[in-house]
């Protein structure tokens, strides 16, 4: 079965309100891939206020106009709606651009003066949204010159939007709350995880709190294990410089992996209320079996890309790429055991699994059902397989279950069939459209709270600690593949095995009629 749900892009509510947006690296990478595309393509969802005015900030000498220019590029080379053929002049008009330099206080005093002339000429109420789309090294002197400089000192509300990462471990990332919490208050700061954005990750929530068939079954009584992978066919790209003090476990694992765990494994919140909802995912991570160093190495596999060949093409391995330093022990590649001990998640495994350069690009939740007390059909040809929820989150987006069903036209013989659900292509609004909107709405839910940071970092800093031991095995996996081996014996060691995710090769069940079709066979 499969729904096309002709549903809204976005959910109902308006126009955001009149405010000044404060686009700090503007011109940069994130800017014009992500950032400038989703505030075009509010603006052809009528979602922008009439009264609303971006002020672009970086370095580089561009006028208003060439500033303009750039964004109608940006937007039309990477937005959704490019071809949307609406006024470009009534959407550029609201860009505006200042040169300024993040370390030097008196730019921000010209920022400053730029900005109330602005929001004089264009009636604004002094709304003000600073976003933070400047390297890491910034965000905490940004903050500072915010406040300093008067900028936040404005009649109406002041946000900040703050990109990743945030911090390298705890300690870096309380150093860098401290200094944002001199300026604004927590609940004025919106620190972006672009997973939470996602329609399918957001969509969790309402799949298990909207629907009763599923909360009686949502705990270890009928959970056998969780899978979550997020699989990536892209290198390092030209990102070496960050990554290689990142790696896969701090570039994915500290943020967007658990955040998938939080949002599979939270308690159902007493309202549908930021607080409320932040309040049970957080209690997640407290739950969260912490691994010391040694610990870690038994529940933990990392592993780095080496050449390969992916869609046809070689590819050079890890080390080879440019900025990468010959002979860097980086992982590309994290899979791990996780435990929840609370009474709903006991002895369940949560099995994560990321990685650049493997052979897909997929980001799959798998839920596994337990097994039924008796196969009365082990001797119709083949072993019952486990009933599946699977949550598609990237690149398709949509849920199946997997159920066991009689093969038509035979007696007994039994074939895994899907129930799917598919979200149509292109309708659903990107993560930065959905965070960028809901930051102009005040509305943090999907964005992440200090407390949930700081937890997290807490339980990866063990792990990063086990990562730089000499001892610590860095399985290679070539470019092309499902990363490393060893991997799959996190799951053998319990009985368990990956189960295929979207655009990895599948057995189907070659003798079924075509909607008999299951995506992944249990046998
Ligand atoms: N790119 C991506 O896909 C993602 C990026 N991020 C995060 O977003 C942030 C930005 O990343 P990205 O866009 O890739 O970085 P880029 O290096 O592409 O862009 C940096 C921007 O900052 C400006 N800038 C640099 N130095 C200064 C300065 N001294 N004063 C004012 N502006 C300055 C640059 O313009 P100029 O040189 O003209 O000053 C440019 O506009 C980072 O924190 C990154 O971790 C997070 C997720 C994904
Ligand atoms: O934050 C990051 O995410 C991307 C993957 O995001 P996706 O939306 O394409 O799944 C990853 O490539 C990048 O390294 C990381 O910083």
């Amino acid at each position: 079965m499969s729904v096309d749900l002709q549903a809204p892009v976005l959910d109902p509510g308006g126009q955001a309100p009149a405010h000044t947006l404060f686009l700090f690296g503007a011109t940069g990478d994130l800017a014009q891939r992500k950032l400038l595309p989703a505030l075009h393509s509010l603006f052809v969802d009528k979602r922008l206020p009439e009264r609303f005015v971006v002020i672009g900030v970086a370095r580089a000498d561009l006028t208003d106009e060439t500033f303009r220019s750039l964004v109608r590029e940006a937007a039309l080379r990477f937005g959704r709606n490019a071809d949307a053929g609406e006024d470009w002049p009534a959407f550029l008009r609201h860009f505006h651009y200042v040169q300024a330099d993040a370390r030097r206080p008196e730019d921000f005093a010209r920022l400053r003066a730029r900005a109330e002339s602005l929001e004089t000429e264009h009636g604004l109420p002094g709304h003000r949204l600073f976003y933070l789309a400047l390297a890491p090294d910034f965000f905490a002197p940004t903050a500072r010159a915010l406040g300093e400089s008067g900028l936040t000192a404005c009649r109406g509300w002041r946000r900040l939007v703050i990109e990743k990462p945030f911090g390298h471990d705890q300690q870096s990332a309380i150093a860098l709350n401290d200094a944002l919490r001199k300026v604004f208050e927590e609940d004025e700061i919106y620190r972006i995880d672009h997973y939470l954005g996602k329609e399918m990750v957001q969509n969790i929530e309402v799949l298990r709190f909207a629907n009763s068939v599923f909360e009686p079954l949502w705990n270890n009584r009928a959970i056998a294990n969780v899978q979550i992978t997020s699989s990536e066919t892209v290198g390092v790209e030209n990102r070496a410089g960050y990554y290689e003090a990142a790696g896969a476990l701090r570039d994915m694992v500290q943020n967007h992996m658990l955040q998938m765990v939080m949002m599979v494994a939270m308690e159902p919140p007493s309202r549908l209320k930021m607080e409320a909802i932040r309040d049970e995912k957080v209690k997640v991570l407290r739950s969260l079996r912490r691994y010391s160093p040694e610990e870690a190495v038994h529940h933990v596999v990392r592993g780095q890309y080496t050449a390969g060949r992916i869609q046809g093409q070689d590819v050079s391995g890890y080390r080879e790429e440019p900025g990468v330093a010959a002979g860097s022990n980086t992982e590309t590649f994290v899979a791990a055991r996780l435990y929840i001990d609370n009474f709903r998640w006991a002895g369940v495994p949560f099995y994560l699994r990321t990685g650049k350069r493997m052979a897909a690009k997929a980001t799959e939740i798998v839920i596994q059902f337990r097994d039924m007390p008796k196969d009365l059909y082990f001797n119709t040809g083949g072993r019952l397989g486990p009933n599946l929820l699977v949550i598609r989150v990237n690149p398709q987006e949509g849920v199946y279950i997997q159920l066991n069903a009689k093969h038509p036209g035979t007696d007994e013989r039994i074939v895994p069939i899907a129930m799917e659900f598919s979200q149509a292509p292109d309708r659903s609004p990107e993560s930065y459209e959905r965070l960028l909107w809901d930051a102009m709405q005040g509305d943090s839910t999907f964005f992440t709270r200090w407390d949930e940071v700081s937890l997290a970092w807490k339980f990866v800093d063990p792990i990063a600690a086990a990562f730089t031991r000499p001892d610590t095995p860095l399985h290679p996996y070539p470019a092309g593949s499902w990363g490393p081996t060893a991997s799959d014996r996190l799951l053998a060691e319990d009985g368990f095995r990956w189960w295929p995710v979207q655009g990895q090769d599948t057995p189907v069940d070659e003798t079924g009629p075509e909607h008999h079709q299951a995506r992944p066979v249990g046998v």
